[in-house]
């Protein structure tokens, strides 16, 4: 990964810990600006993909805006130097508080996602005597065949507001003093690795455009979400100018501002998990590798049976063998590969599980009190602790009762 040895760094910064490359993370969004600034779209990163304040820095450095869904990220996002009118406020809960926060921080627009949402909003905007830039994130039952953890636009999920409900939510908008309508938003799941689910979100959102507009609404702006899949190893990804032809074609006439918010696509392959081999445990039929790191670091594998592929980081010698890829914690499913081939590996050697710069981190946890791992960037022939790791003991403060 770029000047640095991963291995010189595993000398200084215990395992496990993880590794993320600016140089990756500056090629993907220079790809992604390439092909969607090339239809005039504008992109917002999916903070919660990597929250990390240098991720967000490198996001803020090319101008790009964000898509937040917490008052914790919108925080990040500011205080990584995102501008402010740059800022998308998704999410289904949003709080009373955190939606103020996003008033008083001035942001682009507020995603509505249901109807005691708005109203909540039109409150606040009622109360402070301000307005608020709005969209509509519209259910557009389209199934992105994704994993079903990870799909979020089909009918009965949880986002977007039903577009039986469409014709409340507009009477409420224009009812209101302080929201102000821009457009409609869609989101319709992640690690989506075929253009056309795309396709079929822009017809509908196409032809919602057209009703509202002939109701005598104002549509200027479409938000297609992000959702735009990695090759975690089985060759199957979306190119970022495979989902920008779709949007140019769809919807290239409508004379609408498009914005896309990419999260995992940016950062993902820019990210390693480096850990070490605790244990080798030699049983039939098939051995167990047992790593440093669990399932409390990298979750992916245990919530969605995704792979994250291992690689060695010596020189692979020896004949593979077949063998079982564990963490420490007490969990069975907390296992990252099974049966999977591998040169031989032996206790005390260093191994990275790799693509692991989205969704890792962000959701890692204390489980089993361990610690929160450490987070490193590496630029250039140098690199830079990003976060501390926080220690378990840290983790168990509490108030005893008087
Ligand atoms: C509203 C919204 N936008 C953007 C994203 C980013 O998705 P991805 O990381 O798959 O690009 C998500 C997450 O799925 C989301 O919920
Ligand atoms: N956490 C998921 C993606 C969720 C996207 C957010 N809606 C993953 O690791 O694949």
């Amino acid at each position: 990964m770029e000047a640095v040895p991963v291995d010189r760094m595993a000398e200084k910064v215990s395992t496990p810990f993880y590794c993320y490359s600016a140089a990756a993370i500056r090629g993907r969004i220079g790809l992604c600006q390439s092909a969607f600034e090339a239809i005039g779209a504008t992109i917002h990163y999916a903070v919660k993909a990597n929250s990390n304040l240098a991720v967000l820095g490198l996001m803020a450095e090319a101008g790009l805006g964000a898509d937040i869904v917490s008052e914790g990220e919108l925080v990040r996002a500011l205080q990584a130097g995102i501008e402010p009118r740059t800022i998308i406020f998704s999410g289904v809960g949003k709080r009373r508080a955190e939606l103020l926060a996003a008033l008083d921080a001035g942001i682009f627009q507020f995603n509505l996602e249901s109807l005691p949402e708005l109203e909540q909003l039109a409150d606040l905007c009622r109360t402070r005597g301000c307005t608020a830039n709005v969209s509509i994130r519209v259910n557009p039952e389209v199934d992105a065949a994704t994993h079903r953890h990870i799909t979020t636009g089909v009918k009965g999920s949880k986002f977007g507001i039903p577009i039986e409900q469409m014709a409340s939510a507009l009477n409420l908008i224009a009812a209101s003093d302080g929201l102000q309508l821009h457009g409609l938003a869609v989101h319709i799941g992640s690690q989506i690795v075929e253009p056309e689910p795309y396709r079929r979100a822009c017809r509908r959102l196409r032809r919602w455009v057209f009703d509202m507009r002939a109701q005598g609404h104002a549509i200027n702006h479409l938000d297609l979400g992000g959702g735009f899949g990695i090759d975690y190893g089985d060759g199957r990804c979306l190119d970022y100018r495979a989902v920008a032809a779709v949007m140019e074609q769809e919807l290239g006439d409508l004379a609408v501002q498009i914005a896309v918010e990419p999260g995992r696509s940016l950062v993902a392959e820019a990210g390693l998990l480096v850990s070490e081999v605790v244990y080798r445990k030699e049983v039939e039929p098939v051995p167990f590798l047992i790593l440093d790191a669990g399932m409390n670091d990298l979750l992916r594998p245990a919530l969605y049976q995704a792979t994250h592929q291992l690689v060695t980081l010596k020189e692979p010698d020896g004949v593979p063998e077949i063998c079982h890829v564990v963490g420490p914690v007490c969990e069975s499913s907390d296992t990252f590969l099974r049966q999977v081939s591998l040169p031989q590996i032996a206790a005390g050697e260093r191994v990275a599980l790799l693509h692991a710069g989205a969704y890792g981190a962000v959701m890692a946890s204390g489980y089993n009190s361990r610690d929160i791992i450490p987070e490193v960037m590496v630029s250039g022939d140098h690199y830079t602790l990003v976060r501390r790791a926080v220690s378990y003991r840290d983790l168990m403060a509490y108030e005893l009762p008087e």
